[in-house]
């Protein structure tokens, strides 16, 4: 089922047209993450969801309703907002910034703060401690944590995030990115992300849509668009010397192993990425290894041969 859908969209400035006639459906429950280079419509196409771009013509629907239907106050409720740098209000507290929408919907207060308490544990920051700072008093990446954990705060069912882990760096994006995740899964949350990092792409996204200059070039999964890119700024842009590992880093072991043997020494867990099962056979010097499950019983097995045919151009 289609949470938004993009019908024939344009967005013009003057004569130009900085979006151009997309259309695409972004599926419930599901992450879609807009690459493209710089300038070529992303944010714009993004913030034509929640009406912060008025559209120039065209029609989105949200959850199956225009959404020129909805009270523009009462659509960018529903659907949360995150940005680079956050835009936590600085003289609110933790708190209070990630309380703002739940306020504005007239929760009550006890149902506020175990709300507060239940996201500043989900992102790892101890209520005791931070509830009560100050955005100024906290990190670049707790800030950050901050800002999507108040764009979450009104359980939206759809949540926008432009450029969102863009100022963190790598080992703190890694995290925030692992976090996004965890709670993108038990939400249930449909997420559209807009990024310039085609790694965060792949790691994130179930779908992919490449921009370049105001139109979709390419709508698909991580793995059409390694496989089978429909245009050479496609294959450009995800980068041909490593195509190999991003595919396999995309598929899972547990799909792709063979059937369990006697006599392997060396055991993988089943969760591993193809990518990682290769990266550990070759630092442990082994040609086949045992696949395991969560309670170590063998499951299935893995060799070399069988990581290089899977790795390979189809
Ligand atoms: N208010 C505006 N008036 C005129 N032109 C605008 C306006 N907002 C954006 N643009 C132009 O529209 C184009 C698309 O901008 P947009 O911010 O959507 O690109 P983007 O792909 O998100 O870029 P970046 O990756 O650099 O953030 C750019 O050329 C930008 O200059």
């Amino acid at each position: 089922m289609s949470m938004i859908e993009i019908r024939n969209v344009t967005k013009r400035y003057g004569p130009t047209a900085v979006v151009d006639n997309v259309s695409m459906d972004v599926e419930k429950g599901s992450i879609t993450v807009v690459v493209g280079t710089s300038g070529s419509g992303k944010s714009t196409l993004m913030r034509m969801i929640n009406r912060l771009v008025p559209i120039t013509s065209g029609e989105i629907f949200v959850g199956g309703q225009n959404i020129m239907d909805v009270p523009v106050t009462e659509l960018r409720r529903k659907i949360g907002y995150a940005i680079q740098g956050h835009g936590l209000f600085p003289h609110r507290t933790v708190a209070q910034n990630i309380a703002t929408v739940p306020q504005l919907l007239g929760w009550d207060t006890t149902k506020i703060k175990g709300r507060v308490a239940e996201l500043l544990g989900l992102f790892n920051l101890d209520p005791a401690t931070f509830a009560e700072k100050y955005p100024h008093q906290l990190s670049g990446g707790q800030q950050q944590r901050v800002g999507v954990a108040r764009a979450l705060a009104a359980e939206p069912e759809l949540l926008l995030m432009d450029e969102p882990f863009g100022a963190l760096d790598p080992v703190i994006r890694g995290k925030a990115q692992d976090d996004l995740l965890a709670i993108q899964k038990q939400f249930g949350t449909t997420v559209v992300l807009v990024t310039h990092d085609m790694d965060e792409a792949f790691h994130l996204g179930n779908q992919i849509v490449v921009m370049s200059a105001g139109k979709v070039l390419q709508c698909s999964t991580p793995e059409k668009i390694l496989t089978e890119p429909t245009d050479p700024f496609v294959q450009q842009l995800t980068g041909t010397s490593d195509r190999a590992l991003k595919l396999m880093s995309l598929l899972p072991l547990k799909e792709s192993m063979e059937p369990a043997k006697s006599g392997l020494t060396y055991a993988l867990p089943q969760t591993l990425s193809l990518r990682d099962a290769l990266a550990e056979m070759i630092w442990q010097g082994v040609g086949e290894a045992a696949v395991q499950d969560a309670s170590n019983v063998p499951v299935g097995s893995i060799s070399m041969t069988r990581l290089l045919q899977l790795g390979r151009k189809a």
